[in-house]
């Protein structure tokens, strides 16, 4: 790009901005891109502290929209330099209905698309996930692996299937002429499990504690590692990458995980890394219950689901595929990211740490 057009004012939109990961994205975008001249903000649901970021020199527009109307996205997009798409219907425990999951993850991401090369925006992001890839409904453990390493992706759950093929549109439109003739550059960012200030999961395991007086149950080995990554960090790519594709040829297309230097442990034990210093603590070494109970467990609770859905909405944390993805071994090691557009984490472990026990103890006052 020409330097008039580097120091040219730029417009961003970010759909989903008010769920946990498009909020650390926007307050990113303040701090850190420079040349944001309005912000866009899009959300089925705007929250109350969007007021708060009106006072600044960014102009910062909040729109309420809901992105499976196409109108509704290109009325937002039009104008704007690059889209960060965020929003997204993360739903593993069967609240919604798989044509709910798909209506919003695929279509709305296709509207996205098409909002793009109709109104002439140039950058998409794409917020995509590591369940793209994994784990498999095999079970098959990913250690370590990065963006290139051979993995059987099969799935069958409305969540991942949905994320997948999103993916697969955003990087097929990589490339499309948008209106006035200029190429659209795309790329996908997977995130491994997210975690960090406004984290919903681990405001549910610490509630879950509290009513079992303070104690975890073990459930899953040690042993099966989980990947997980700090949102600002995450928002932090967010950003580099949104900034980068404006000006490499070589990221167009591309994928990239999520990474940071937090320590590969256990869904569990990492969590108790914020949970611990807030009063909980996890009981057994090993697993308490045989794991054959476990999935026993998690196949009533899936029954139960069904057979109460007329009533009420029975949604608890463990079902058959929770179980699957927490039992299997899903951790990635990479640099791609640090290779194509520069990224080093701009929080440490420790300071992703302390933030989030932080923020779980503000939880718990809040709450008393
Ligand atoms: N949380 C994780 O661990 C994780 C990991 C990998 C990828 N992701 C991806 O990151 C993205 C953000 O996830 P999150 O954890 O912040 O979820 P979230 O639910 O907190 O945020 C999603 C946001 O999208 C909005 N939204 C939902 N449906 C919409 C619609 N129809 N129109 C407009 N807005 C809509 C919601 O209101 C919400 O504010 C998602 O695309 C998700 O798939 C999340
Ligand atoms: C068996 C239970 C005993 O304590 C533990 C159940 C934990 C599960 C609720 C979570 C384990 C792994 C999580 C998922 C993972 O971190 C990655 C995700 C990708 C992202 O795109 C959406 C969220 C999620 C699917 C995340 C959801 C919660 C878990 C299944």
């Amino acid at each position: 790009m020409a330097d008039s057009a580097r120091a040219q004012k730029l417009v961003y939109l970010v759909t989903g901005g008010c769920g946990f990961l498009g909020e650390h994205v926007v307050r990113m975008l303040l701090q850190r891109e420079p040349r944001l001249c309005e912000l866009r903000i899009f959300d089925l649901h705007l929250g109350p502290w969007l007021d708060e970021l009106k006072t600044g020199p960014v102009r910062v527009t909040a729109i309420q929209g809901d992105v499976t109307q196409a109108h509704e996205v290109a009325a937002a997009v039009a104008g704007a330099h690059v889209v960060i798409h965020t929003a997204g219907l993360v739903d593993v425990f069967g609240k919604a209905s798989p044509e709910t999951i798909h209506e919003v993850n695929v279509q709305g991401t296709q509207n996205v698309i098409e909002a793009c090369v109709q109104t002439g925006t140039q950058f998409l992001v794409y917020t995509s996930s590591m369940e793209v890839v994994g784990p498999n409904v095999k079970g098959h453990p990913f250690y370590r692996g990065n963006e290139d390493t051979p993995y059987e992706a099969v799935h069958r759950h409305p969540y991942p299937c949905s994320k997948a093929l999103a993916e697969r549109l955003v990087l097929e439109a990589n490339g499309r002429k948008v209106r006035g003739g200029l190429p659209l550059v795309t790329c996908a960012l997977r995130p491994t499990g997210i975690y960090g200030e406004g984290h919903q999961i681990m405001r549910d395991f610490y509630h879950q504690g509290l009513r079992l007086g303070g104690r975890l149950f073990r459930a899953i080995p040690a042993s099966v590692e989980h990947g997980r990554v700090y949102v600002g960090n995450v928002a932090w790519m967010h950003v580099l990458v949104a900034r980068e594709e404006q000006r490499a040829a070589l990221m167009g297309g591309q994928v990239y995980f999520c990474y940071d230097k937090s320590p590969y442990k256990s869904y569990e034990d990492f969590n108790m890394e914020f949970l611990r210093p807030c009063g909980l603590r996890l009981v057994g070494t090993r697993p308490l219950l045989p794991y054959w109970l476990l999935v026993f467990l998690a196949a009533l609770n899936a029954l139960l689901q069904w057979l109460l859905r007329p009533l009420l909405l029975y949604a608890p944390l463990l079902n058959p595929y929770t179980l699957a993805v927490a039992n299997t071994t899903f951790t990635v090691s990479t640099n791609k990211a640090q290779r194509h557009f520069g990224y080093e984490p701009l929080f440490s472990w420790e300071d992703s740490r302390t933030r989030t026990i932080r923020w779980v103890q503000g939880v718990e006052s809040s709450s008393q």
